[in-house]
C-alpha cells in the first residue's frame, strides 16, 4: 500500500491524500503523477489528478480513504504542466483543483479518454484484405479504396463520399479497423513557405535578435500600427518550424481577425495550424489538446486559455496585441495569459515575443528595466508618412448626432476621393439613457447603479451590466409626461444619422449588436475589404488589428469620458484605444487623417498623444505612476465582495483589515466599487498594495487560508484579483 496526493475540484486551497491498495495498482498501469483517478469524496465519486506518490501521510489511518480506480494508462499532464498549474494556482491564490479543472478540456475533467476524438485512421484487417464479396456496393468500394491506399484518414474517406455508416458496418464485420495515428511528419521536413516581403532594416534587426537568442528571453516588439509586427512573428516562426518545434500564438479575439489567421495559413500552407477559441466544441477542444501534446499540430493560434495547452516541444510563444485586456480572465481564476506566457517561456527555456503598438505600462516598465529586451519598429511598412492628427474643439461647434460639422465636411472630402471613412464611438445601442424633458427622470436599471441603454432597432432598454431588458416607456414613470427623449449617443444612432446624411453611401456598423449572428462579422469585414462599405461605424471591435487598406480618415467621436475617470488606468486605456483606432487609417499608400472630437483640446494627455505619439505618452504615464506609487511600480490585489445585505459585505471586508497594520502592505478600504450595485447586489472592494511582490503574496496566502474558515466569508460572494486591470 502507498499514498497519493491528489487535486480535486473543490473551492478549498488544499490537496488531499488517498491510499492506493497494492492490488489496484497491480491491476492497472503503475500510477504516476499526472494520471487521473476516481476517488470517494463525501458521498460522491470525483475525478482527481495525482500530484505525487508518497509512502507516508499525515492523515490518520482510520480516516484515510482508498481510491476507487485508476483512469489513465499514461499521465494526461506532464510534470512540467503540473508545475505550471501549481504556479498559476499559487500566483492567483486560487484552489489548485479548480485551476486544473479550468485548464483541462471538459472531456478530461469528466474522466473520459484523451483519445476519444483521436481515432482518425482506418485500415483493412487480414480478413478485409481478402476483399470478400459484399452485397453493399459502397462497402466493397471502401475495401478496394483501402487496399489501394493501405491506410486512410477518416477525413479523406469522408471527402471521397464514404459515410460514417459504411465505415461502421465494415468495422462491425471485422473487415476494417480504426486506429489512432498522430502525424508528426511536419517536424522532419522544412516547412513550405509562401511568398513573403523582404524585411526592412528594423524588422530584420528584430528577427535576427530573436532568432539568435538562446534559452529563455522575452522581447517587447514595440512597433507602431502597420509597422509589420506580424511579418516579424512569421519570419521568426519559420525558424522555429525549421527546428521541428511548436509555437503558440496568443491573439485577443480570433473572430475579429480572420485576416491574421489566413496570413499564417498562406505563409505555411503545409504546416498543421490549429485554432483555439471560445466557439470550439468540446470534442474540438479535446482534439486540439491531444494534437498539441503529440506534436501533430505545429502552430496554435489561440485566445487566452490556449496558454494551458500541452505542447510536446514548444519552441516559441508570441503574444500579439499584448496590451489587450481580453488576455486577463475577469472571473473565477483571474489569470493573465500574457504573464503566464512569460512563466511558460521561462519553463521551456524559449523566446517570448510580446508585440504591440501600444504596450501595457506593465510590459513597458519591464522593458525599461531590462527584464524584457526592447525591439522597436518606428516606421509603417507600406506608408511613407505618419498619420496626421487633429484635435477638434467641440466647444461651441455646431454638430449633428454628436458629429461636428467640420468632421462631416472632412468626411465628404475623403468619400469624394473614393476613400473609406471610419467613425468610432465606444458605445453601442442608440443612446445610453432616456431622459424626461419635464422632470429629468433617467432610465435606470432597476437592479444596477447604472442606466439602461436604449436600443431603438429592437425597441428595448437593455442594461449592459446585468442584461435585464425593459420596455421603452411611453410616459415618464415619475411625472407622467410623454416628453421622453434619447440622451447621449450610441453607434446605432450614428449609423442612422449617417445613413440619412449620406443617402448614396453604404454605411456598415460593427459592434456587438450588429455581429451577434454567426458569420455576420466576417460578412461585414468582407464588405469593407471588397470596398462595398464606404462609411464604417463601430466600437472598439473596429480597433483590433484590422488591415483595411482603403480607410483614409478616422473620426473619433468621444474621447472625453476617458480623461476624467476614477480608474487610474483610464488614461492608459484611452491612449491605447485612440492609437489603435487611429492606426486603421492610412495603412497603404498615402498617410491617413485622424480627427479627435473633444471639449478639452488643451488636455496634456491629448496634446502629448497627438504631438508625440503613444511611445512618449506611455513613458510619461509611467513616471506619473511612479510618483503616485501605483502599479506597475507597486503590486496590487483587490478583494471584491458583493451581496444583497450591504452590512454583511462591508463587515466581511472590514474583518480583513488588521487593526495594527502589516509591514510592507498598504490597505485601502472597504470602499464602494465604482459600480456600486449590479444585479441587485451591493459591491465593495479592499485594495491591497505592496512594493515587494513576495510580501504581497505572503500576505495574500495567509488571507486566503483565513478566508477558508471565516464565517463572514460564507455570507457574501467574494473574489480575489491579483494584478487587477479593471477596477470595476
Ligand atoms: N517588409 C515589408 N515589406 C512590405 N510590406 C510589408 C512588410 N512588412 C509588412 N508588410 C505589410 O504591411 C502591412 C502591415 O503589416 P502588419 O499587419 O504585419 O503590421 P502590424 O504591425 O502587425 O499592424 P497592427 O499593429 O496595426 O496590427 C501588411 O499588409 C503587411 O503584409
Ligand atoms: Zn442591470
Amino acid at each position: 500500500m502507498y499514498f497519493v496526493e491528489v487535486a480535486i475540484k473543490v473551492p478549498l486551497p488544499r490537496t488531499f491524500d488517498y491510499k492506493v491498495d497494492s492490488q489496484l495498482g497491480e491491476a492497472s498501469a503503475p500510477l504516476k503523477p499526472g494520471m487521473r483517478v476516481l476517488v470517494p469524496f463525501g458521498n460522491q465519486r470525483k475525478v482527481a489528478v495525482v500530484l505525487a506518490l508518497k509512502t507516508t501521510t499525515e492523515v490518520p489511518e482510520n480516516k484515510i480513504k482508498a481510491i476507487f480506480e485508476i483512469i489513465d494508462d499514461t499521465p494526461i499532464l506532464s510534470a512540467e504542466h503540473i508545475e505550471l498549474l501549481r504556479f498559476t494556482a499559487r500566483y492567483y491564490c486560487y484552489p489548485l483543483g479548480e485551476t486544473i479543472h479550468i485548464a483541462l478540456p471538459s472531456a478530461l475533467r469528466q474522466g473520459e479518454s484523451p483519445d476519444k476524438t483521436s481515432i482518425n485512421m482506418v485500415a483493412l484487417t487480414e480478413k478485409g484484405a481478402l476483399l470478400p464479396s459484399l452485397k453493399a456496393k459502397t462497402q466493397l468500394n471502401l475495401l478496394k479504396q483501402l487496399s489501394q491506399s493501405g491506410k486512410s484518414s477518416l477525413t479523406e474517406l469522408k471527402a471521397l463520399g464514404f459515410s460514417k455508416k459504411t465505415i461502421d458496418s465494415l468495422i462491425d464485420k471485422a473487415l476494417i479497423t480504426q486506429s489512432i495515428e498522430h502525424d508528426n511528419h511536419w517536424q522532419s521536413v522544412a516547412p513550405t513557405v509562401g511568398s513573403k516581403p523582404t524585411l526592412n532594416k528594423e524588422q530584420a534587426v528584430a528577427c535576427t535578435t530573436i532568432n539568435q537568442s538562446s534559452g529563455f528571453s522575452s522581447f517587447l516588439l514595440e512597433g507602431v500600427t502597420g509597422s509589420g509586427k506580424t511579418e516579424v512573428y512569421l519570419q521568426c516562426l519559420e525558424e522555429v518550424l525549421k527546428r521541428g518545434e511548436q509555437a503558440l500564438v496568443l491573439v485577443p479575439e480570433i473572430g475579429l481577425t480572420p485576416q491574421t489567421v489566413n496570413r499564417f495559413r498562406r505563409r505555411f500552407p503545409d504546416t498543421p495550424i490549429m485554432l483555439w477559441h471560445s466557439a470550439l466544441t468540446d470534442n474540438e477542444r479535446l482534439q486540439t489538446w491531444r494534437f498539441c501534446e503529440k506534436a501533430s499540430c505545429a502552430i496554435v493560434i489561440g485566445t487566452r486559455s490556449s496558454i494551458f495547452l500541452p505542447f510536446l516541444k514548444l519552441g516559441m510563444i508570441v503574444v500579439d496585441e499584448e496590451h489587450d485586456s481580453s488576455f486577463k480572465q475577469q472571473d473565477t481564476l483571474r489569470y493573465h495569459a500574457r504573464d503566464l506566457a512569460a512563466y511558460r517561456a521561462y519553463q521551456h527555456k524559449i523566446p517570448l515575443i510580446l508585440g504591440s503598438a501600444t504596450p501595457a505600462l506593465e510590459t513597458l516598465h519591464k522593458a525599461i528595466n531590462n527584464k524584457y529586451q526592447l525591439l522597436s519598429l518606428t516606421e509603417r511598412a507600406q506608408t511613407a508618412t505618419d498619420n496626421q492628427f487633429k484635435l477638434l474643439d467641440m466647444k461651441g461647434q455646431p454638430d449633428q448626432a454628436g458629429i461636428a460639422h467640420a468632421s462631416l465636411a472632412t468626411m465628404r472630402q475623403h468619400l469624394k476621393r473614393g476613400k473609406q471613412v471610419m467613425v468610432f464611438l465606444n458605445r453601442r445601442g442608440f443612446s445610453p439613457t432616456l431622459i424626461c424633458h419635464e422632470c429629468g427622470w433617467l432610465s435606470e436599471c432597476k437592479r444596477c447603479s447604472t442606466s439602461a441603454t436604449f436600443h431603438k432597432a429592437i425597441g428595448q432598454m437593455i442594461c449592459h451590466h446585468c442584461g435585464d431588458q425593459y420596455h421603452v416607456p411611453h410616459q415618464c414613470p415619475d411625472c407622467g409626461s410623454t416628453q421622453i427623449f434619447p440622451n447621449g449617443k450610441g453607434t446605432e444612432q450614428i449609423e442612422e444619422f449617417l445613413s440619412s446624411e449620406f443617402p448614396q453611401t453604404p454605411v456598415t456598423r460593427i459592434d456587438r449588436d450588429s455581429t451577434r449572428r454567426k458569420g455576420s462579422l466576417e460578412k461585414a469585414l468582407d464588405e469593407i475589404n471588397l470596398g462595398g462599405a464606404r462609411i464604417l461605424v463601430g466600437t472598439q471591435m473596429l480597433a483590433k488589428g484590422h488591415h483595411f487598406a482603403d480607410v483614409s480618415l478616422v473620426v473619433i467621436l468621444d474621447v472625453d469620458s476617458g480623461l476624467y475617470s476614477c480608474d487610474f488606468r483610464a488614461t492608459e486605456h484611452l491612449a491605447q484605444l485612440v492609437t489603435q483606432v487611429a492606426g486603421r487609417a492610412g495603412r497603404s499608400g498615402e498617410a491617413g487623417q485622424v480627427l479627435l472630437q473633444t471639449h478639452f483640446p488643451e488636455h496634456p494627455l491629448l496634446q502629448d498623444l497627438v504631438n508625440n505619439g503613444y511611445q512618449d505618452f506611455a513613458r510619461f504615464a509611467l513616471r506619473e505612476r511612479e510618483d503616485a506609487d501605483l502599479p506597475p511600480i507597486t503590486n496590487m490585489a483587490i478583494v471584491r465582495a458583493q451581496g444583497h445585505n450591504i452590512k454583511q459585505v462591508v463587515d466581511f471586508l472590514t474583518d480583513l483589515v488588521p487593526v495594527s497594520g502589516v509591514t510592507g502592505i498598504q490597505l485601502l478600504g472597504p470602499i464602494p466599487a465604482p459600480l456600486e450595485k449590479v444585479a441587485g447586489m451591493y459591491r465593495f472592494q479592499l485594495h491591497i498594495q505592496a512594493q515587494d511582490r513576495r510580501v504581497l503574496h505572503q500576505y495574500l496566502a495567509q488571507m486566503v487560508d483565513y478566508l477558508s474558515t471565516s464565517k463572514l466569508a460564507q455570507k457574501v460572494r467574494w473574489s480575489l484579483d491579483v494584478d487587477p486591470i479593471d477596477m470595476i
